[in-house]
């Protein structure tokens, strides 16, 4: 067989049609014309190189060869037999068909042994040898490539030598001439050179990212070919981090010694990430305790990153619990940081410091004002007659809400009213009243005279050195005698003006408004004479007035700004909440932007409910105000840790009889409004005689927890729900565990139940009974019966005739009767429980869907102690 080959046959070899072989052979700059030329086996080799190029693998043209293959032969074999004899001897030709399958194992084993025609195994060796000769020609390619770069790579290294020398050079010179002004350029420090390398370098710094891939410079060497297709892929981008870079060594496979250089070269780069050498160790101050996300905040680490840190010493905590000190400092040592006590007053002198800063221009501010009188003597119906004609005036569709304050407007200036409680449970609650108030007004009724809680009123104003007007009111009533009033005043050393003293008294009535405005005229010129004064620029600062949680709107406080103007936004520290003033609402319930000094506004956006008369402050980060809140929070825990303790010693004490024959009351008390908690702690325990002690042991805002049953249950005390109720699991440890409870929505009831049973006085009391709960599931409006709340009885039984109380969320929003109660468009006297009904609400119309309405008795109950 002829060594020579066509490109015919060779298409036909390598089974591929002579068009294709064609077009293949001029792609890779072969062009034939004629099938019929000669192809040499330099050609083929050409040929399978740039094949293997496009396609990326070896020899694709080969490979059709590679493959174990199969060929099929079928032999048909005639032969020609001859059956019977003599006359009938006949021919017969018989076809023997042979199939014979033959495969091609050996270029899948290595080796070429498998019986293929003369032809095909030719053409198979022939392919053989120039996929041989190909592997050694791409093996002598490489090892002259890898030669050549070597070769480039000492010749930059010279290079490089050569440009040391010559900065050396350069900096002597530049040192020995000391001239000034060199180009800064030239001056970019790399961690590899001198600090003066000359612009010679440039070059070989900017060919790692620049575009162009030619090298400049003495250096221009064959392996910058390398670069080709790396300088497209990062192309664009001029810098390179040195992470890039390594990558871009890593992955084109560049020799090592090159590599080391070029991270060098990198590493001092103006413009490559500077990676840390070493860890950053961070120290922080941590106090009592801290939250799991705030350490991990001060750590500049993951939430889950302290978390996992704990849980491997042995520390179960999610990220919003709290750890103590001691945690704290373990597991930031664990995670290689170190920690620091942070003093306990740290934040409050930061805040002290920061205080001072607030100090703007002296500006003169609206008075304070705060109604004091007895009992009935018309505080109420003065503030709200005030209240009325001069708030919701020119307020479309205003409607004033009970704030604990509010400011008006008169003609001689802004006046604000603090809306003190009027009962004598309010005394603690009125003179820190009377520290925040700078006159007080004090109501005593024409027809009553002086009464002691007058007395008491003047007591306070006069120890708290703040100025006192007199309303002499009911002047309306036949029985009203001014004159009266202002002589039994003299007995307490306040003089009317009109007897050569220097308090103001103003005749008026409530009910009727006379006077009312020469009252306010009053209050402007004694305010006058005040001259009050407070910065009005700056952050602002003040006291809570009232408190509490509300359900859809969270804590909500009314604050009265004492210096300063709280603003939308404002960041604040109060008592031991802080939070964003997210925002202002004023006594119509109109949102405003700002508040300045002596008004009073509902604040919402705080962490939880302060108390009232917490102090609150504007500060001017977020950081500051958690850290204050939570110190103070700290700190109140621990004195309450203490108080409790206390509490719990006297318990036994006084169980054991030991001391004294005194006996102890033990109480819940769990009211509504912060106010009337802190009232009702304050008179309870003031009622404390030789026989009996009150002993508030808890008290709160919010319905009754199963926590406060528990305390209650422990220490064998009576839980007091004023205006609140306690919910099923409260009521279930309650029951279980026999502890009275009492729910009262008049404070004078209470004092009058605890004061009968501090005096002994023992006899029948009149006691609610709740007789039943409906709960409403739907509320559907009606024009005949107004709002009918569709309910389920869940306990007991609703009467028609028994007033009612509506609850929402264990608070009571509402008391009064039954306008109808229905089954089945049926009026019904009663509904048990388990059944269904319709109940309308006399005067109400507010009932929602997930209310409570319960239905209680009074009945008479004997007293024991
Ligand atoms: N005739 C007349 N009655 C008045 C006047 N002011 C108040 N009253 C009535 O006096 C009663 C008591 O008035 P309140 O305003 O509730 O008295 P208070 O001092 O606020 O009472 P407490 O909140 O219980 O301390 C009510 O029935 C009022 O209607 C007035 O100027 N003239």
């Amino acid at each position: 067989m002829s060594q020579k080959t066509t490109i015919r046959k060779l298409a036909e070899l390598v089974n591929t049609p002579v068009e294709k072989l064609l077009e293949q052979l001029s792609e890779a700059g072969m062009p034939f014309k004629d099938a019929d030329e000669e192809v040499t086996s330099a050609q083929k080799v050409k040929l399978l190189g740039f094949l293997r190029r496009t396609h990326g693998r070896a020899d694709a043209a080969a490979e059709t060869s590679e493959a174990p293959k199969k060929i099929t032969l079928a032999r048909r074999k005639v032969q020609e037999i001859t059956v019977g004899g003599g006359r009938n001897k006949q021919t017969v030709d018989v076809v023997v068909r042979k199939k014979v399958t033959l495969v091609n194992k050996g270029q899948a084993a290595g080796g070429d042994k498998a019986p293929v025609d003369d032809e095909r195994a030719e053409a198979l060796r022939k392919l053989e040898e120039s996929r041989q000769r190909n592997l050694e020609e791409q093996q002598r390619l490489a090892e002259d490539d890898r030669r050549r770069a070597e070769e480039a790579e000492a010749e930059r290294l010279r290079a490089e030598e050569e440009a040391k020398r010559l900065a050396a050079e350069a900096a002597e010179a530049a040192a020995s001439a000391s001239v000034e002004g060199e180009a800064p350029a030239a001056r970019k420090p790399g961690t590899h050179g001198t600090p003066h390398a000359p612009r010679a370098r440039e070059p070989q710094r900017d060919d790692r990212g620049a575009k162009s891939p030619k090298p400049r410079g003495s250096h221009a060497m064959v392996a910058g070919v390398e670069d080709d297709d790396s300088t497209s892929k990062f192309a664009g981008q001029l810098h390179l981090s040195a992470a890039d870079r390594a990558r871009r060594g890593a992955t084109r496979g560049k020799p090592k010694a090159r590599r080391a250089v070029e991270q060098s070269r990198s590493g001092g780069g103006e413009h490559g990430f500077q990676r840390p050498t070493a860890p950053i160790v961070r120290e922080i101050a941590i106090g009592e305790a801290i939250t799991v996300a705030d350490l991990a905040q001060k750590l500049a680490l993951k939430g889950g990153d302290v978390v996992k840190a704990l849980f491997k010493m042995g520390v179960m905590a999610t990220i919003t619990q709290s750890i103590d000190h001691d945690t704290a400092v373990l597991v930031t040592e664990e995670l290689g940081h170190k920690a620091v006590r942070a003093d306990a007053d740290d934040a409050e002198t930061e805040l002290l410091a920061h205080a001072e800063e607030i100090t703007g221009e002296q500006e003169q501010r609206p008075p304070v004002v705060t109604i004091m009188g007895h009992v009935d003597h018309g505080k109420t119906s003065l503030l709200d007659y005030i209240r009325r004609t001069k708030i919701a005036s020119g307020e479309a569709g205003g409607i004033t809400q009970h704030i604990g304050a509010y400011h008006v407007e008169t003609d001689k200036g802004v006046i604000s009213f603090l809306d003190t409680p009027g009962h004598a449970a309010f005394t603690q609650m009125r003179a820190r009243g009377a520290k925040l108030t700078d006159i007080v007004v004090l109501v005593v009724a024409a027809d009553d005279g002086v009464m002691p809680q007058t007395k008491e009123a003047i007591q306070h104003a006069k120890s708290a050195g703040v100025p006192l007007i007199v309303a002499i009111n009911k002047i309306d009533k036949s029985d009203a005698d001014p004159m009266r009033v202002k002589n039994e005043l003299l007995e307490s050393e306040v003089v009317a003006e009109d007897f050569g003293g220097d308090t103001q008294m103003v005749e008026l009535s409530a009910k009727t408004g006379a006077g009312v405005d020469d009252l306010l005229d009053a209050i402007s010129l004694q305010a006058e004479v005040l001259e009050l004064k407070a910065p009005v620029n700056g952050r602002a600062a003040g006291v809570v007035i009232e408190s509490a949680l509300d359900k859809g709107r969270g804590p909500v406080a009314t604050v009265l700004v004492q210096q300063g103007t709280l603003e939308k936004g404002d960041y604040l520290v109060c008592g031991v909440q802080y939070g964003r003033v997210r925002a202002l609402f004023d006594e119509t319930g109109s949102q405003v932007q700002s508040a300045g000094p002596s008004i009073p506004v509902q604040v919402l956006g705080l962490s939880g409910v302060p108390d009232a008369g917490d102090d609150f402050v504007v500060v001017a980060d977020e950081r500051l105000a958690k850290d204050v809140a939570q110190q103070r929070d700290a700190k109140r825990r621990e004195s309450r840790l203490v108080a409790a303790a206390g509490n719990r010693m006297e318990d036994i004490m006084a169980q054991m009889g030991a001391g004294s024959e005194q006996q102890v009351l033990n109480l819940v008390v769990k009211a509504d409004v912060h106010g009337s908690m802190q009232a009702l702690r304050d008179a309870l325990t003031s009622l404390s005689n030789d026989q009996i002690r009150i002993n508030v042991i808890g008290s709160g805002v919010g319905g009754i927890t199963e926590s406060d049953a528990q305390l209650a249950a422990t220490s064998k005390a009576t839980v007091i729900g004023f205006n609140v109720r306690a919910d099923a699991s409260a009521r279930k440890v309650i029951e279980g565990n026999g502890v009275d409870l009492r729910y009262f929505s008049i404070i004078y009831d209470v004092i009058d139940q605890v004061k009968q049973v501090a005096s002994g006085l023992l006899g029948v009391e009149i006691r609610e009974e709740i007789i039943g709960i409906a709960e409403v599931r739907d509320v559907f409006r009606s024009s005949k019966f107004g709002a009918v709340a569709g309910c389920m009885i869940i306990e007991g039984v609703v009467r028609k005739s028994k007033p009612i109380r509506v609850l929402r969320d264990s608070v009571v929003v509402f008391e009064g009767e039954l306008e109808s109660l229905r089954r089945y468009k049926e009026n019904v006297d009663e509904v048990k429980e388990g059944t269904e009904c319709g109940i309308g609400v006399k005067a109400y119309n507010d009932v929602k869907a997930g209310d409570q309405i319960e239905c209680f008795e009074r009945i008479e109950v004997q007293r024991t102690l």
